[in-house]
């Protein structure tokens, strides 16, 4: 070789390392399920990063749009955070997370770090990376943004900007690309709107709604929908009031109080609905004023898997499987129900979106719902074929109209739950149209199985990582002393208990449930195991 020819790849490299600086942000980030999550002044370098990390993955697939979403979620408003998605929507490639978390971290010589998955070198000269950019509503978004934008034009990769968006439709939008259809939230509310009509036969939903958003971007998303639902009002708009801050789907799920309402106006509804943050969640309640009578994830989960496995029926297919995913948190009531459901299957996954996700992609129709409210149903390709190819095989058929309605009811279900991730707003109007259709009321719903008591608290400890767990998460392996007082404490006749250290905080989660009726023993057992992860795990501060 040349002793004055420069290695292309070398060059882009010391550059990279000079953009990108030595230094690096103060703690150390994981990409967990969320992406990185921090306080938004400490994030530059590492969304600068991601920028770069996002034109890489975008190379490395030829030239296939990745996506990044800029939020937070339902953490509070000084935060923010960014995650990948990609190109066909889904979560960012679990093979790259570990990159992703030591690139971001790497404190001398970055771009190296990445050269180990890619030839840097190759992605600045190919420039045929594209990334498609989003933002929540939080004030930090938009210079994140362009950190964001630097970083990809870095390296040669151009930037799709679709602005202010939940993070549903950044998903959605990212999907549509790769699918060759148009790659805009126009396109996402004409789909969503024309499976509404197919699904509610244009059928009006009459109860009316206060829906929540949370102060955040969902609140002006949900203008998109307007008007499909007729007596819904919107509270708790960007601007009203702190983002997340006592109101939203986190706060009302975890507290079971209804959320503040930051406008003077008082408001009375037959059910209420909260968004977080990004829109991504959504719980369903009634408002008593000091509490909620609550609709959870496990409670949309019955709600379709009831209705899909009707519909499964009386279309004729036998051939399409149907499986519903759920978590340790989920209510062992719910489990009962949907285990006596016709042909649906129950698998349990670990806690985690992406979990469910994987656990539902071997099925025809994949139901998912995190008790949190952050789940949808997914139809295969297969699944679309074969209702396709019925729906076109019976068209115009009058002996068969019940036949071709459960066809065409499916066909907008699978249209209207978002394919790409769990989408609050989406998720509102496949409620609402499925309570629709079958003329059911918020009570109704509720009666479809009895919730059992549950308790859940949160332990600090030194390392959280001394507890191991089983059987996604149901028990604990490590340390032995904490497993036979978890089993002791909940052995009693219907009660079961389950610690695990939490994915996103510095916390162990305690889970007990309880029978019908018992409140008290679900809170005395979680304290008791409390207690006891406390005296065997190195509790910090004060007992329990
Ligand atoms: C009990 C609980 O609500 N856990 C949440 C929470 O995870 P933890 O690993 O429990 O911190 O945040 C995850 C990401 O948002 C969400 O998927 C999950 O459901
Ligand atoms: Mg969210």
């Amino acid at each position: 070789m040349n002793q004055t020819t420069k290695d292309p790849s070398a060059t882009a490299m010391s550059d990279l390392d000079s953009l990108l600086g030595h230094r690096h942000h103060p703690s150390y980030l994981h990409y967990g399920t969320a992406g990185f999550r921090a306080l938004a002044n400490t994030l530059y370098e590492a969304v600068l990063r991601c920028g770069v990390l996002a034109a890489c993955r975008s190379h490395v697939l030829n030239g296939k749009a990745v996506g990044v979403m800029v939020t937070a979620s339902h953490n509070p408003p000084d935060d923010n955070g960014v995650k990948l998605v990609e190109p066909d929507g889904s979560m960012l490639n679990s093979e790259w997370e570990p990159l992703a978390t030591e690139f971001i971290n790497a404190s001398d010589r970055p771009a190296q770090v990445l050269s180990k998955m890619v030839s840097i070198g190759d992605v600045a000269t190919a420039r045929k990376a594209v990334v498609v950019v989003g933002r929540d509503s939080r004030s930090s978004s938009s210079t994140l943004v362009d950190l964001v934008a630097q970083g990809v034009e870095a390296i040669g990769g151009r930037v799709v900007h679709i602005g202010l968006v939940t993070t549903p439709q950044l998903h959605f939008a990212v999907r549509a690309r790769y699918r060759q259809e148009p790659c805009n939230i126009l396109h996402y509310y004409e789909i969503m709107k024309k499976a509404y009509h197919k699904l509610t036969q244009n059928n009006r939903f009459r109860a009316s709604i206060v829906l929540d958003g949370a102060n955040g971007v969902g609140a002006d998303a949900i203008k998109g929908i307007k008007g499909l639902i007729p007596n819904l009002v919107v509270v708790n708009k960007p601007g009203d009031g702190p983002l997340n801050q006592d109101c939203g789907a986190d706060f009302v799920q975890k507290k079971r109080c209804p959320p503040v309402v930051y406008t003077s106006d008082k408001h009375q509804a037959d059910i209420w609905a909260s968004l977080d943050g990004d829109a991504d969640r959504l719980v369903m309640y009634r408002n008593n004023g000091d509490g909620v009578l609550l609709a959870d994830g496990d409670r949309f989960a019955a709600l379709v898997a009831k209705f899909v496995s009707k519909h499964l029926a009386s279309s004729g297919i036998s051939t399409l499987t149907v499986g519903v995913a759920q978590t340790a948190y989920s209510n062992g009531a719910a489990t009962e129900y949907l285990q006596a459901l016709p042909g649906v299957d129950i698998v349990i996954a670990k806690t985690g979106v992406k979990h469910l996700e994987k656990a539902v992609k071997k099925y025809d129709v994949g139901i998912y719902w995190e008790p949190n409210g952050h789940g949808t149903v997914l139809f295969s390709e297969n699944a679309v074929s074969e209702l396709q190819s019925l729906s076109d095989a019976l068209s115009g058929n009058a002996q068969k109209a019940a036949q071709v309605n459960s066809v065409t009811t499916l066909l907008a279900v699978g249209k209207l739950a978002n394919q790409a991730v769990g989408d609050g707003i989406a998720d509102l109007l496949l409620i609402c149209g499925i309570l629709c259709r079958e003329d059911m009321d918020f009570d109704a719903w509720l009666r479809l199985y009895d919730e059992r008591c549950s308790s859940n608290m949160v332990v600090k400890v030194q390392d959280k990582s001394v507890i191991e767990t089983a059987d996604c998460d149901r028990s604990v392996k490590e340390p032995i002393a904490l497993r036979e007082a978890i089993l002791e404490i909940a052995s009693a006749q219907g009660c079961r208990a389950f610690v695990r250290p939490s994915g996103t905080e510095d916390v162990v989660r305690v889970y007990a449930e309880a029978p019908v009726g018992k409140d008290d023993l679900a809170q005395d057992m979680a304290l008791r195991i409390s207690q006891s992860v406390f005296d065997h795990c190195g509790g910090v501060g004060a007992r329990p």
